[in-house]
């Protein structure tokens, strides 16, 4: 009778061996392990993991054929053929640390097997390993062999946890490689001939040993690439009001491509698809190809990045704090159908949650308290090592965290639910009872598409799932403020406006033509007040959707190029779009002429802007333009419309010479572009992933930036553009924001100018400074300035400083906006997301900066702020500026002001500081995930 052994009784070694067992009845199987807990679980009648189907295979032939003993070394010693199927975790330490495989297991398991053979033996890889590993077994195998013959052979698992069984009963393909000599190939046949017992020859494959090892870690990184794939497209379909699933479902319909793996969600997990696209990386870096290594990567950085956004979704959707809110998570396993919570997207949404001081009640149907409780607490890649080798982190998470019997327990009093796995049980939960028990408004968050959205909407819910995006914060929590401007029809959505105004289609068809004749009438000298309509017409929209952006998303809309259909355009140039709210004056008034004060205006988009002005909205929040005296809705619609005051901009066009001067000013110093290009420059980079959680974040980030002028313009009680403009021009005190604004200019730098030499962390500690922790960031050209931007997706800290290689005396401060949110922008209204920017600033202290010398007239300054002030001097606009003595005393007196504003100063506890505190430690237990992608 021909004798296996398994040593390694997990979730590879159990199931394979029970199959092969009950296959083939003239085997004796025997599965070894070196955890006791472990193999009495496998002798009992609750197996140690869980799997549809196993418990029946088991019950078969455990006692006849099947084995499970602790007896490791008996059973080697008697085997023929020995399957290796240890844990081979991802190294934590030393050479390849983050990435490269850990084979301890595998060589002590391979050294043992060395030493109590006395027959010849068939070793077979079971265990996932990187390539050439059976050249390193053979070695150790070999070494001490006293003329033992051992033949390795590499027969990779490729069965998928919650269908394990239906797998090994049906596998697509059974992988056998081995060495291409006699003794190899006699070895395969004999495997071969196990297998044969209930697999169809044709599914049996033979390679050589490389191939196979190969073949496995390409396995698991193609099907990984495809859930990264259609996660990055649920990204994008969110932006464009695409559905991922219906476009899913259009992808994989395509034979070449195929439907399977094409499911959006909140990212994958498992112990297998991280861990060997990691090995993959590791081993392209190993091989001289950091191209393809980078490839993988990206796989990996996208699964962190939709965990991310997740947790961004929630925070966001709920006022941009889940503070002592109860969130119930239900589903913690990997995938619905396992117990199996290793690397598990739940352990990271939960950790992000609670770093916003979430308080978490956790339900899955398989996951038990304790293993939750050493999932949450545990540091990345522990979990593949035995229970005793697994170091605990000394915070524990018993505080922020329960776990329930049932889903309804979990749900009781809670604000949110989190849907994180897909168990079929979540789809028959009555959510009307859930609703009744909950916090209201009650927030369900699907991160698999599990439950039927538009029922639970009815119920009352406010449902964010993967593949319909709405956004729920604005649409639902604010009511019917969607309002046809044609027959002010109210709609519960931007896309349900979209849809009822496509029923307008002719009239504004008409309209758009009525709108050409009018615009084309257009005189130069309704110029600036059209500028002013327009940029008081897109912060009116925002204004009426509370600056939401995605708002402005679905306000949007506009009609196509065939002037007949209307749509959700893209924010391409806001300016050409042809907006509703310009139609229905078109249409609907026959001369341009203010019904409120009889004004005339020559175009209906001027009378557009006019009329806001009477706003009462705008009046009654007091955002008076002390230039001319119209009201504004918003601090940003005064901000935008200040511009149009701005001396600079009237010199600009009147002077021809003064134009090309400042042409050439422009390219030493660029004043800020337009958002349209900045986007682009932002979009078309791939690191900018961890910045927020919307996809057009860096439009946000602008607004927010600009937002931040603004208030601070405003707070310090500069109402002129030009004066805050030229101050900040000249300025050689330390105010940062003023710093800022003129650091760029006077360099002329670029992000390349800059090498990371050095970051700490003033705040963020959580984790601690790893190495290539500078590897995490990016130093963009951001609009007027550098920019530090975070790329780490699932890092975001509170404050970090960095010098630079090049210029020590420089050096960027990092802050977290949703600080800033929690102290003053949120007051305006705003509606910021947790995202990082670092504005450049250079030291005070001119010893220990570098020489900063005009290269026009070679006059010397200490600082490059004070070069970019001094050169300014050199360029057109300058002298109408204030005398020096009124800038100075209006810069301190801005200075004054600032103090408890400063976008580069770290900020100090305010009111609410508590509050703050918490937001620092936004997420935990990142620092691992840097040594992951570092
Ligand atoms: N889990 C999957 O879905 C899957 C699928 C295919 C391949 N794999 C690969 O199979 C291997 C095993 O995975 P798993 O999920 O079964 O791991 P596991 O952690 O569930 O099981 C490994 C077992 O090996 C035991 N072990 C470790 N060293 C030992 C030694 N020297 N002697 C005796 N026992 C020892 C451990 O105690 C543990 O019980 C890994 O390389 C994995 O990448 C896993």
């Amino acid at each position: 009778m021909v004798k296996i052994c398994c040593i390694g009784a997990g979730y590879v070694g159990g199931p394979t061996m029970a199959v092969i067992a009950l296959k083939c009845p003239t085997i004796e199987v025997v599965v070894v392990d070196i955890s006791v807990p472990r193999i009495t679980a496998w002798n009992s009648d609750t197996l140690p993991i869980y799997e549809p189907g196993l418990d029946d295979v088991v019950k078969q032939c455990r006692g006849k054929n099947l084995f499970f003993s602790t007896d490791v070394e008996k059973h080697v010693h008697e085997a023929d053929i020995v399957f290796v199927s240890v844990n081979t975790p991802t190294k934590t330490r030393g050479l390849g640390a983050g990435k490269a495989a850990d084979l301890t297991y595998w060589e002590s398991a391979a050294r043992m097997i060395a030493d109590v053979s006395k027959s010849d033996k068939i070793v077979v890889e079971k265990s996932t390993v990187p390539v050439k590993t059976a050249e390193a077994i053979e070695k150790i195998l070999t070494h001490n062999s006293k003329g033992i013959n051992f033949q390795i052979l590499s027969n990779p698992e490729f069965l998928a946890e919650g269908t394990a069984i239906e797998d090994l009963f049906k596998p697509d393909r059974v992988l056998i490689g081995g060495r291409e000599t006699p003794g190899g190939q006699k070895a395969i046949q004999a495997l071969k001939d196990v297998y044969a017992h209930w697999v169809p020859e044709s599914n049996i494959i033979t390679t050589n040993l490389w191939s196979a090892e190969l073949s496995k870690l390409a396995a698991n990184a193609f099907l990984a690439q495809r859930i990264s794939s259609v996660n990055a497209m649920s990204a994008l379909c969110e932006a464009t009001g695409a559905n991922v699933t219906q476009v899913a479902y259009a992808v994989g319909k395509d034979s070449r491509i195929g439907p399977k793996f094409l499911n959006a969600s909140v990212g994958f997990g498992g112990s297998c698809f991280q861990k060997d696209i990691l090995n993959l990386v590791y081993i392209c870096e190993c091989n001289g190809l950091p191209e393809v290594a980078e490839y993988w990567k990206q796989v990996i950085k996208i699964n962190d990045y939709q965990k991310s956004r997740f947790v961004n979704r929630v925070v966001a959707s709920m006022f941009n704090t889940v503070s002592n809110k109860k969130v119930a998570i239900l589903g913690f396993a990997f995938k619905k159908d396992t117990g199996d919570t290793r690397e598990t997207p739940a352990i990271d949404v939960c950790k992000g949650l609670m770093g916003d001081n979430a308080k978490l009640s956790i339900y899955d149907p398989q996951v038990q308290e304790d293993q939750i409780q050493r999932d949450l607490s545990m540091k990345k890649f522990d979990w593949d090592h035995p229970l005793h080798l697994q170091p605990m982190s000394p915070t524990s998470v018993k505080q922020q965290v329960s776990v329930s019997m049932d889903a309804y327990g979990a749900t009781k009093d809670a604000h949110a639910v989190c849907i994180l796995t897909e168990w079929d049980e979540f789809k028959t939960l009555d959510f009307q009872k859930i609703y009744d028990n909950m916090q209201k408004p009650a927030f369900v968050f699907d991160g698999r598409n599990v439950v039927n959205a538009d029922k639970l909407r009815e119920i009352g819910f406010i449902v964010y799932s993967i593949d319909s995006f709405c956004e729920p914060q604005m649409e639902e929590t604010q009511g019917h403020r969607f309002i046809c401007k044609f027959c002010d029809k109210s709609c519960d959505s931007g896309k349900s406006l979209g849809g009822h105004m496509r029923g307008h289609s002719a009239l504004i068809s008409a309209a758009k033509n009525q709108k050409e004749e009018a615009d084309s009438k257009m005189g130069s000298q309704e110029e600036e007040e059209e500028e002013a309509a327009n940029t008081h017409e897109d912060l009116s929209i925002s204004e009426q959707s509370d600056g939401s952006m995605n708002q402005e998303k679905d306000s949007n809309i506009s009609i196509g190029d065939d002037g007949n259909s209307v749509g959700y355009g893209l924010r391409e140039n806001p300016r050409k779009s042809w907006r509703v709210s310009d139609l229905k004056i078109c249409s609907l008034e026959t001369t341009n002429i203010c019904k409120e004060c009889g004004k005339e205006f020559p175009s209906m988009k001027a009378l557009a802007g006019h009329l806001r002005t009477h706003s009462k909205k705008g009046m009654e929040k007091g955002h008076i333009c002390e230039k001319c005296g119209k009201g504004f809705a918003s601090m940003r619609a005064l901000f935008g419309h200040m511009k149009v005051h701005s001396k600079r901009l009237r010199v600009d066009n009147q002077d021809s010479e003064s134009k090309q001067s400042l042409s050439d000013f422009d390219t030493v110093c660029p004043i800020r572009k337009k958002r349209s290009k900045i986007k682009y420059k932002m979009d078309a980079s791939s690191s900018f992933s961890g910045l927020n959680e919307y996809s057009s974040a860096i439009s946000e980030v602008d607004e927010t930036e600009e937002a931040a002028r603004c208030l601070m313009m405003l707070s310090s009680g500069v109402t002129d553009w030009d004066e805050y403009i030229s101050i900040s021009e000249n300025s050689k005190n330390e105010n940062v924001f003023l710093e800022s604004e003129s650091f760029h200019c006077a360099k002329g730098i670029s992000a390349a100018d800059f090498t990371v030499k050095h970051l700490s962390h003033t705040v963020f500690s959580d984790s601690g400074c790893v190495d290539g922790y500078e590897k995490n960031y990016e130093i963009a050209e951001f609009s007027d300035r550098l920019m530090l931007i975070n790329t780490e997706i699932t890092k975001v800290c509170y404050s970090t400083e960095m010098q630079f290689e090049n210029d020590p005396s420089s050096s960027i401060v990092m802050q977290d906006l949703a600080f800033l949110n929690s102290c003053s922008v949120k007051n305006s209204g705003l509606n910021m997301v947790n995202s990082q920017i670092g504005v450049i600033r250079t030291s005070p202290d001119p010893l220990k900066s570098k020489v900063h010398k005009c290269p026009i007239c070679s006059k010397v300054f200490p600082s490059g702020q004070s070069l970019g002030g001094h050169k300014r001097a050199h360029y057109t606009g300058f002298t109408e500026s204030k005398t020096k003595e009124t800038m100075v005393k209006n810069l301190d007196d801005v200075a004054d002001n600032h103090k408890s504003f400063d976008l580069n100063n770290p900020v100090i506890a305010m009111d609410g500081g508590e509050k703050d505190v918490e937001l620092k430690l936004w997420w935990v237990g990142s620092g691992d995930a840097l040594m992951m992608s570092s």
